[in-house]
């Protein structure tokens, strides 16, 4: 197969030969669902830096620049201070990956960090979240508008209809001009996997979306019927495996919507351990994209 990163239409003549063996990647989540949770301080350490990788998230048609506020005070402290000095970790500025909120309230919350003194990104969906069904200008007028706000991360979605119907060189268009309206800002961009009607197209589009520029891709948009799964993470981060052995560049990996338990989030972490080291665990390189997700890991962390 051969992978090509570049800014004029790229070759895609590998799309054709693309082939995922769905029984084996299947087995393979079973068995992950089995992984026996490390215990004690291995599961703390594991948990914070699980917390260190969200991005806290609201994004609800009934958001308000005041849970947004609050959004924003949990993301400075995602976990209660005893907690955090019964483990000697209170002065080590633990706090979530980024604050991801809908495009109208990015103001609300960079001013809300800005007051708390902490440098945390305010990421923003945008190109038409959730469905990705509106005209590519609106789109990209959208990002551009939320990078002027002051998002310094953006998520956009991908439409899913150039996937089911095969229109790859357009669906790396698409993308590539996403990634220009972002200027500076980093792009996440989200398949949403449980639209996508197969692996294969999921492996596809993972492809498409990193010779376009995205900087992470991520499973879903917490909208879908089905978001994160482990087969649908296995295909993606063998595609950025893949892609970072033909490129030497390191995209990251973001699974989101439906992840709710601390078990869940290690499991991730551990799934991204496997698939791709040690140097992915980072929120430079993974995220997990939650909203209801922190209780959990702070209900554990009291254990
Ligand atoms: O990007 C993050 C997701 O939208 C959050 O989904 P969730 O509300 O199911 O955690």
């Amino acid at each position: 197969m051969r992978l090509f990163f570049s800014f004029s239409t790229p070759e895609l003549g590998w799309i054709s030969k693309v082939h995922v063996n769905r029984p084996a990647v299947v087995r393979h989540a079973e068995q992950i669902k089995k992984w026996r949770t490390v215990k004690g301080n291995w599961q703390a350490a594991w948990l914070l830096k699980a917390v260190t990788c969200i991005d806290l998230t609201t994004l609800s048609g009934d958001d308000t620049p005041s849970n947004v506020h609050r959004l924003c005070f949990k993301a400075k402290h995602p976990i209660r201070e005893d907690l955090l000095k019964a483990m000697d970790m209170h002065d080590k500025g633990i706090s979530v990956g980024a604050v991801c909120v809908y495009p109208a309230r990015v103001t609300d919350a960079v001013n809300a960090l800005k007051a708390a003194g902490c440098n945390i990104p305010v990421a923003s969906v945008a190109a038409g979240f959730p469905s990705g069904q509106t005209p590519l200008e609106t789109k990209l007028a959208e990002i551009k508008l939320a990078v002027e706000y002051g998002a310094r991360e953006i998520d956009i979605v991908i439409s899913r209809s150039l996937v089911l119907t095969g229109q790859w060189e357009r669906l790396y268009e698409e993308i590539r001009q996403c990634r220009e309206a972002c200027g500076k800002a980093h792009m996440k961009t989200i398949l949403a996997t449980g639209e996508l009607g197969s692996l294969a197209n999921v492996y596809k589009a993972s492809m498409i979306a990193m010779m376009a520029g995205s900087d992470f891709i991520k499973t879903s948009t917490g909208k879908e019927v089905e978001n994160a799964t482990f087969p649908v993470g296995i295909v993606m981060m063998r595609a950025i495996r893949e892609f970072y052995w033909q490129t030497g560049n390191k995209v990251g990996f973001k699974p989101a919507g439906g992840i709710r338990t601390a078990k869940e989030a290690i499991t991730w972490l551990m799934l991204v351990k496997e698939e791709l080291g040690v140097e992915w665990l980072t929120p430079e390189l993974f995220r997990l994209g939650a909203s209801s997700l922190l209780e959990d890991i702070e209900k554990q962390v009291s254990c």
